[in-house]
């Protein structure tokens, strides 16, 4: 017998070979998907009646900072550099491994009631959010991260804490933890010790999370420092590769596109974050044309401010449409790839696509709303008019984390209350 049966349901599966199911039927075994069509096995200890809604993969957020939920509304309307040195960093300087913990519970639980079924984080306090994650069932790519900031001791002490985090967490909470080695950015980080993170990340087999060319200050200062910019210094001390995850990548030149493809870096655009810190436009649609991995992020929500993923797709598909003043730049199922497919790639975990022998990563959106109605076009409801609050199931590994409405894995009123209490703490402790 099958652990879990999804019927009745109109499935997107994202695999090119077999396309939508109108009436499909979903099996699940192991944490796997062992049977996906029109007519499967019928008995399984669980049976979901998916009737009146949209089966999908999981979206998967490639850039955040889960614990800066305690963060979140923290700091509006300011430039990165102002927002960062003024704002952030002196408020996470009294951050505690607690904290990072409730405020990485709270991620959780709002990436599981928003479809969000994998993520890719750098923070501090590591251990916590890695915790927080094997709680929760989710899964994820984690990174203690690294800035240097002109002090070489620093530089080692975090290197050191990274290290030890990348051997302590890999293929933790039954593989669905990955470890990668996170340093900040090429202005924060000198280009001797990327080139050390570099070597060490090729020793321990894992990635490497970066911020690169967010802002034109960044450019200009890489520029002054180096006489070239981030993704040219970068490629120039052998960092880049297919285990490379460039969050923003908004200042790009023509030639850093051409380095990104011929190097495999996967990249993590982040829209609503780049739209509210007033960074600029990332060239999505030439790197995607130009064959660029690129996927989805939400960074942290002192950013954002939330981590929902439905969000992060309207706003690419529009950004880029009036931004090219092009109504045919990213079209919707090419969003709804970078959420899933692309995004999976970036993280390589066997996901992104509902496909026999894949992870059983999957959400259930209920379509039986008034904005979904009607629905001549799933594609275009998902990408358009849904909402992270319109998905009712989310299941990782094959576990039911929410079943209609419900949060299984964590007491949601106490994640709430905690988290709220630690951010009304923390921010006291920064105002004293
Ligand atoms: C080294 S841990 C992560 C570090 O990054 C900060 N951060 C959050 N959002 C951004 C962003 O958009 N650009 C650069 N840095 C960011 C976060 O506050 C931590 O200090
Ligand atoms: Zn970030």
């Amino acid at each position: 017998m099958a652990d879990v049966i999804i019927k009745n349901a109109y499935v997107l599966t994202m695999n090119p070979d077999a396309g939508d199911l109108k009436n499909g039927t979903i099996v699940i075994e192991d944490g796997k998907i062992t049977e996906i069509g029109e007519k499967t096995k019928e008995s399984a200890e669980t049976v979901i009646d998916a009737k009146g809604s949209v089966v999908m993969p999981g979206l998967v957020n490639t850039h955040t900072h889960a614990a800066m939920t305690l963060f979140r509304g923290y700091a509006d309307d300011l430039q990165l550099a102002d927002w960062l040195e003024n704002h952030v960093w002196p408020a996470e300087a009294q951050l505690t491994a607690e904290d990072v913990y409730k405020g990485s519970l709270l991620a959780c639980l709002e990436m599981i009631r928003s479809g969000t079924t994998s993520f890719a984080d750098m923070y501090f306090f590591m251990d916590e959010t890695a915790k927080a994650v094997e709680l929760s069932g989710l899964r994820a790519s984690l990174s203690h991260g690294l800035i240097e900031l002109w002090n070489k001791e620093k530089g080692e002490t975090d290197l050191k804490e990274g290290k030890r985090f990348v051997r302590a967490w890999q293929g933790a909470a039954g593989g669905r933890i990955k470890t990668m080695y996170g340093p900040h950015a090429p202005n924060t980080c000198s280009e001797e010790f990327l080139a050390k993170v570099k070597e060490e990340a090729r020793k321990d087999g894992a990635g490497l999370h970066i911020h690169v060319l967010e802002t034109e200050a960044e450019l200009l200062a890489m520029k002054e420092k180096y006489g070239k910019c981030s993704v040219h210094m970068l490629d120039d001390i052998g960092f880049f590769g297919p285990d490379v995850l460039a969050a923003h990548c908004v200042w790009l030149s023509d030639g850093d596109i051409e380095i990104l493809r011929k190097r495999g870096v996967n990249v993590s655009h982040n829209p609503v974050s780049n739209m509210k810190l007033a960074s600029g436009i990332a060239p999505v649609h030439k790197m995607l044309e130009r064959g660029v991995n690129v996927s989805l992020g939400t960074d942290g929500c002192a950013s954002n401010n939330n981590l929902d993923l439905f969000e992060e797709m309207k706003t690419a598909a529009l950004l880029h449409k009036v931004s090219t003043c092009s109504p045919t730049a990213l079209p919707a199922h090419q969003v709804l790839k970078m959420a899933t497919v692309n995004g999976a790639k970036a993280l390589g975990t066997e996901t992104g696509m509902l496909k026999a022998g894949m992870k059983a990563d999957i959400v259930i959106v209920d379509m039986k709303k008034p904005h979904l109605t009607p629905c001549f076009d799933v594609t275009s409801h998902l990408v358009y008019s849904a909402k992270g609050s319109d998905v009712r199931t989310t299941i990782v590994d094959g576990k039911i984390l929410m079943d209609d409405y419900k949060v299984l894995v964590l007491d949601e009123q106490k994640v709430i209350e905690e988290a709220q209490k630690a951010a009304e703490e923390l921010v006291a402790r920064v105002n004293a």
